[in-house]
């Protein structure tokens, strides 16, 4: 089975294909969804700060348009990434991340952050480059680590208190320079939680582009320690038993898939599998 969508470096000056708009409010929709004939697009009169050619969906080139403000357009409304995330066509979201992320970067990339002179784009990569003093800046990726802490029929969940109200996930932070995966993942444990883990095992990763993360998702045994939790970050944190499980985080993140294999493997049900 071959994707829809597949990324791509498109020069901007050909004409044609389709087109994504992202402002701060979030995508361009209307009922029809989020993908317009770019020509057509382009002729509303957006507030544009720039264009990327950003891939193909079903074999057309997709553009996006980055704009700087959310100006009315007629019969149109504005919807944010999360809620393609959390509904609809999944290949529609991975583009509309990717558009995300392109556009987060051209948007904090005009100026060099060497010099502060205007930056160019580079048409053949995805780089934006200063004439100046020749630095080139590629979109960010953040790896955050992610892991199920497990002790037999027990699975350690917290909630920050930027969660919905009533989920509990798992335990998940940012890699800091100078840190192996494992490094970060422990250090990580070990400050929102107070609890020591062995037996580490990577599972599987995916792009979170809320707004740059790759998450890359471990289970870890738990090893020693009583729960303390980190004030401010953790709101909460228990252990519960697979049995008894709190409101879960969403279908398609990988927190979800972290808990819901732990748990098919403890139950001996089906394994789920990681969209991806
Ligand atoms: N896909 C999934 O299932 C899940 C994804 N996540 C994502 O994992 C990431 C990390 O999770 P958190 O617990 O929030 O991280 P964290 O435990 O490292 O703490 C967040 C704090 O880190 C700092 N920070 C922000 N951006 C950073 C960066 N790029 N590098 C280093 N530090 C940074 C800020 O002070 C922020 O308040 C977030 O992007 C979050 O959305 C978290 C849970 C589930
Ligand atoms: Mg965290
Ligand atoms: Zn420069």
């Amino acid at each position: 089975m071959s994707a829809r969508w597949t990324t791509a470096v498109l020069d901007p000056q050909i004409a044609g294909g389709w087109a994504v708009a992202r402002s701060p409010a979030g995508f361009l929709v209307d009922d029809n969804g989020a993908l317009f004939p770019r020509d057509w697009l382009k002729r509303q009169g957006l507030d544009v700060l720039c264009e990327h050619g950003i891939g193909h969906f079903d074999g057309e080139p997709v553009f996006l348009l980055e704009l700087r403000s959310a100006t009315d357009v007629p019969g149109m409304t504005w919807r944010g990434l999360r809620q393609f995330m959390l509904e609809g066509d999944f290949e529609t979201y991975k583009l509309l991340g990717y558009a995300a992320q392109i556009g987060t970067w051209a948007r904090e990339h005009r100026f060099c952050g060497s010099c502060g002179q205007p930056m160019t784009q580079i048409r053949w990569e995805r780089a934006m480059h200063c004439l100046a003093c020749d630095l080139r800046s590629y979109p960010r990726i953040s790896p955050s680590m992610i892991v199920l802490v497990t002790r037999g029929d027990e699975v350690l969940l917290a909630r920050s208190p930027r969660f919905v109200s009533g989920v509990y996930s798992t335990l998940a932070g940012f890699a800091e320079p100078g840190e192996s995966a494992e490094d970060c993942l422990v250090r990580e444990v070990r400050e929102e939680v107070a609890v020591e883990v062995g037996n580490i095992h990577y599972v599987g990763s995916q792009c979170w582009p809320f707004p740059h993360s790759m998450m890359l998702g471990f289970h870890a045994e738990y090893a020693g320690g009583e729960i303390v939790m980190q004030p401010d970050e953790i709101e909460d944190a228990r252990w519960f038993n697979v049995h008894d499980l709190p409101p879960l985080p969403a279908n398609r993140s990988i927190a979800r898939y972290l808990i819901d294999l732990y748990v098919a493997r403890r139950l001996g049900l089906p394994e789920p599998t990681l969209p991806n």
